[in-house]
């Protein structure tokens, strides 16, 4: 018995040094969530979603810009999890190139992609609060549970039939998405796929979208159905959470590398459609 009490401890022991060595003692797990640079369509204002957009000059400089800040910070990543859509991967891509991160490994899952925005997808976001008023635009854009109206497959703004969604079945490929909708298709990633890279102390980035971001800061940070509402993710600027034993942020809110731009583009996000 004395030998078996004496084991545990030893092995005891060997977890905390292998904590301490991995620098996991406080703080074990390192995410980076960022949303991609300014697309051409965020320049032109057009609701987007699916809609596979590039980044424009300003979008491709906001990624390097954003793979330096984790440089300079000393945060480098050790894997990439992207969405399957233009703007991420090649912000992903940017980043790490700047970083000198480029060689680390990448997962994709469409399960990342930003929240279809269904009828709403290649429409002006001015044009729409102008017709529609801005109870219903913020219900549309901001709600938890309101979905746009559904997307025509033979939109041209359609994708039901991209060879990249393959693996879903065609009748359950999204034609429009609440936010809600987004959480849930999102979480099976979040735990299948992003949860496994952190348990072995990995320091994870993860190349989004503004609302599949935000609904993995719901998760995160535990906002409530109303509070995310009012909640913007600004392009370009990484924003880096501590996570405890339990996945939960030791910050709440996590920390933007560049607060000061986060604070001012956050601001104008949340004004989309009031102007241009
Ligand atoms: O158009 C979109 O797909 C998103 C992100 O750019 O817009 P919004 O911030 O209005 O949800």
């Amino acid at each position: 018995m004395g030998a078996g009490v004496s084991g545990s401890r030893a092995l005891e022991r060997a977890s905390e040094s292998v904590d301490y060595a991995l620098g996991m003692a406080d703080a074990p797990y390192k995410l980076i969530l960022l949303r991609h640079g300014e697309s051409e369509w965020n320049a032109k204002n057009l609701f987007t979603g699916w809609v596979d957009v590039n980044l424009n000059e300003k979008g491709e400089k906001e990624a390097v810009r954003g793979g330096e800040l984790l440089k300079d910070a000393g945060l480098l990543p050790d894997v990439v999890h992207t969405s399957l859509q233009k703007r991420a991967i090649r912000t992903a891509q940017l980043a790490l190139e700047s970083a000198d991160r480029h060689w680390i490994p990448v997962h994709r899952s469409w399960r990342l992609n930003e929240r279809h925005y269904g009828a709403l997808q290649g429409k002006d976001k001015a044009a729409t609060l102008a017709e529609f008023g801005e109870e219903q635009f913020m219900l549309w854009r901001r709600s938890y549970d309101t979905p746009p109206p559904p997307l025509a497959d033979d939109s041209e703004f359609s994708q039901a039939n991209d060879p990249r969604y393959a693996s879903i079945p065609p009748e359950l490929r999204p034609r429009t998405e609440c936010l809600k909708d987004v959480v849930q298709r999102m979480l099976p990633y979040w735990y299948d796929g992003i949860v496994p890279d952190l348990l072995t102390g990995r320091t994870v980035l993860v190349a989004a979208h503004g609302n599949s971001l935000r609904g993995l800061v719901k998760h995160l940070d535990g906002i409530s159905d109303a509070d995310i509402a009012a909640l913007n993710i600004p392009t370009g600027i990484p924003l880096y959470y501590d996570l405890d034993a339990d996945f939960r942020p030791l910050t709440p809110g996590g920390t933007y590398l560049d607060p000061e731009a986060a604070a001012a583009a956050i601001e104008a996000v949340k004004n989309q459609g009031k102007k241009k």
